[in-house]
C-alpha cells in the first residue's frame, strides 16, 4: 500500500473543505484533499447554484432549456477543473477515491490504482455531507426516479411532474417546474410544507403555490409507486397521482457511516458527528458541514470551515456560536428565518413574546401586491429577540438587520428605535416589533 505524509488530510471536499485545504495551503501546511466524486461537493454541482439559476429562469419567464445551458456553464458540464485548479496552484493534492479513517490522523483510500494511507500529521479535517435520502416506499427503487443528482440535467420542463416532500428542495422546484411549464403535484407526509419554519410561513408559501397551480398536498402518504415506461403512476390515501416525471425530496442522508468512524472512538450509527466550539470531534479529527447536525446550508460548511482552519493553524480565532443561524428557503416569496421559532424559543423553557406583521399591510407590500408575513420571537424578560422569520420578496436580504439583532442580542426597543427607509419591506419588520408590545 502506498503511503503519504501530510499535514492535513480533507476528507470529502464539499464546500467547507474545499475553503479549508485552499486556506492551510496558503498558510504553508501541506494538505491532501481526498474526494469520491467532484471537488466541490452538492452546492455548486447538484444544490445551491444549479437550483438557484432554475429558480432564476423560471422567475424570469425563461425556459427549461435555457436553465439547462446556464447550468451547464456554471458546472462546467460537471467537471471540477474549476475547483481542483485554484486548489493545486494553492499547493493542495488531490486523491481520488473513497476514503476511510484508520485511527487518529489517518485516511486509507481507495483509489483506481490501488490503497493509499495518507497520515495527516496535525490530523484530519471531515467534510463528507450529504446524499439525497430515498423512502422505502413499495416499488419505488424499480423506477426512473430523480433526486437532485438528476433533476438538473433536464433539458425541457416534463408535462407533469409529482414531487414527493415539501421540505426546501421540494417547495423550491415545484414552484420553478410550475413556473417553467409543468403540471406540479407536491405531496408532503407531514401536516403542513416547510414544517421547520413558523407555520405562518408554511401557510403563505401554500397559498402562493396553489394560487399559481400546483396542487399542493398535505398529510398524504404515498403507498406505492409505479412506472408503466412512460407514465409514473403513485397510489396515495387521497387518490392516485400520474406524472410523467417524479422528483424525491425527502431529506439526506450523511455519510458517516462507511467513513471508519469507530476507529476514532466514535458511533458509526450516529447521525451526526458531534463537535465542539473549535469544531474538533475527535482526537485529530474536526468536522465541518452537513455532518456536524448545526444546519445543512452552505454558509454553515464555511463557517465551520474557518474555525476549523483557525484550530488546525494554532492560532487563536473565533470559536464557533449557533444561536444566530439563518437560513432561506429561495421560493417566491422568499422564506428566510433566523434563530428560533417560535415552537423551538417554548421548547426550550423560554417565556417568549411574538410580532407579526403582514407583508400587504406596509405600503411597500400593498405597491407591490406581495403576500408575506414578518414574525419576531423575543424574550419576555429581557426583551432581546432570539428568533425572526421573513416571508416577503428578497426576504433572505430583509432577513440580514434581523440576524444582526439575533447574533448581537439587541432588544426589541433598540430595534424599534431605528430609522427604517420608506417605503421599504423591511419597514413591515417594525410593525412586527410594534406587535411584540415592548
Ligand atoms: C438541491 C439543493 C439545493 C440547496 N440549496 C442551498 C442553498 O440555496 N443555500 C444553502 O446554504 N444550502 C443549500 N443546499 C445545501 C448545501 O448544498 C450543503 O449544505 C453544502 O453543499 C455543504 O455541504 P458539505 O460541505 O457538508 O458537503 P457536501 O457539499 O455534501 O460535500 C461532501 C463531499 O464529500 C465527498 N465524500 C463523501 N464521503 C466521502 C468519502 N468517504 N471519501 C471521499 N469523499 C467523500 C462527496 O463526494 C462530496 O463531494 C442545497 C442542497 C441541495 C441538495
Ligand atoms: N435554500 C436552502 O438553504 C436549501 C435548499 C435546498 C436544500 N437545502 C438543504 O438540504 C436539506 C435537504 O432538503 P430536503 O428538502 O430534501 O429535505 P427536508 O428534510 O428539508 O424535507 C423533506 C420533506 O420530505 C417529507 N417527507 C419525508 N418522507 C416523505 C414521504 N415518504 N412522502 C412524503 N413526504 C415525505 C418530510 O416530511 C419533509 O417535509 C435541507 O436540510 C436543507 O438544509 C437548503
Amino acid at each position: 500500500m502506498r503511503q503519504v505524509e501530510t499535514d492535513v488530510v480533507v476528507l470529502g471536499v464539499g464546500s467547507g473543505g474545499e475553503y479549508a485545504a485552499r486556506r492551510l495551503a496558503r498558510a504553508g501546511l501541506d494538505v491532501v484533499a481526498v474526494e469520491a466524486r467532484l471537488v466541490g461537493g452538492e452546492c455548486p454541482f447538484w444544490g445551491c447554484t444549479p437550483s438557484k439559476l432554475m429558480i432564476h429562469a423560471a422567475r424570469e419567464g425563461r425556459t427549461a432549456s435555457s436553465a439547462a445551458r446556464r447550468i451547464r456553464e456554471a458546472t462546467h458540464d460537471w467537471h471540477d477543473d474549476g475547483h481542483t485548479e485554484p486548489m493545486e496552484s494553492a499547493g493542495v493534492r488531490i486523491v481520488r477515491g473513497h476514503g476511510r479513517l484508520d485511527g487518529p490522523g489517518r485516511v486509507r483510500v481507495e483509489t483506481d490504482e490501488g490503497s493509499v494511507l495518507v497520515t495527516g500529521r496535525r490530523g484530519v479535517l471531515l467534510n463528507t455531507g450529504t446524499s439525497p435520502a430515498v423512502p422505502p416506499v413499495a416499488g419505488l427503487a424499480g423506477t426512473p426516479y430523480w433526486t437532485n443528482r438528476e433533476v438538473f440535467g433536464v433539458e425541457e420542463a416534463p408535462g407533469s411532474l409529482a414531487v414527493l416532500g415539501a421540505g426546501n428542495i421540494g417547495c423550491e422546484l415545484a414552484q420553478a417546474f410550475g413556473r417553467l411549464g409543468s403540471r406540479v403535484t407536491l405531496l408532503e407526509s407531514a401536516e403542513r410544507i416547510l414544517a421547520p419554519e413558523e407555520p405562518e410561513a408554511s401557510e403563505v408559501v401554500a397559498r402562493v403555490l396553489r394560487q399559481e397551480g400546483i396542487d399542493v398536498r398535505t398529510r398524504t402518504d404515498v403507498e406505492r409507486v409505479s412506472h408503466d415506461g412512460t407514465c409514473f403512476e403513485l397510489t396515495t390515501g387521497s387518490g392516485a397521482v400520474r406524472a410523467e416525471h417524479l422528483l424525491v425530496a425527502t431529506g439526506r442522508r450523511p455519510h458517516l457511516d462507511d467513513v471508519g468512524l469507530e476507529t476514532v472512538g466514535l458511533d458509526p450509527t450516529a447521525s451526526t458527528v458531534e463537535v465542539d466550539e473549535h469544531c474538533r470531534a475527535a482526537e485529530r479529527l474536526w468536522a465541518v458541514g452537513d455532518v456536524t447536525g448545526h444546519g445543512a446550508y452552505t454558509h454553515m460548511s464555511l463557517y465551520q470551515a474557518r474555525i476549523a482552519v483557525h484550530d488546525l493553524l494554532e492560532e487563536d480565532g473565533p470559536t464557533a456560536e449557533y444561536h444566530a443561524v439563518s437560513r432561506v428557503t429561495f421560493t417566491d416569496p422568499e422564506v428566510a428565518g433566523v434563530g428560533l421559532t417560535e415552537a423551538q424559543a417554548r421548547e426550550r423553557g423560554l417565556a417568549v413574546v411574538v410580532g407579526t406583521a403582514e407583508v400587504d399591510s406596509s405600503p411597500r407590500g400593498w405597491i407591490d401586491e406581495a403576500s408575506g408575513v414578518v414574525k419576531v420571537v423575543a424574550d419576555a424578560g429581557s426583551g432581546v429577540v432570539v428568533g425572526a422569520s421573513v416571508v416577503a420578496p428578497y426576504g433572505g436580504e430583509v432577513v440580514g438587520l434581523l440576524s444582526t439583532a439575533v447574533h448581537a442580542r439587541l432588544t426589541v426597543p433598540t430595534l424599534r428605535g431605528m430609522h427604517f427607509a420608506y417605503p421599504t419591506f423591511h419597514r413591515v419588520v417594525e410593525r412586527a416589533l410594534r406587535d411584540t408590545g415592548l
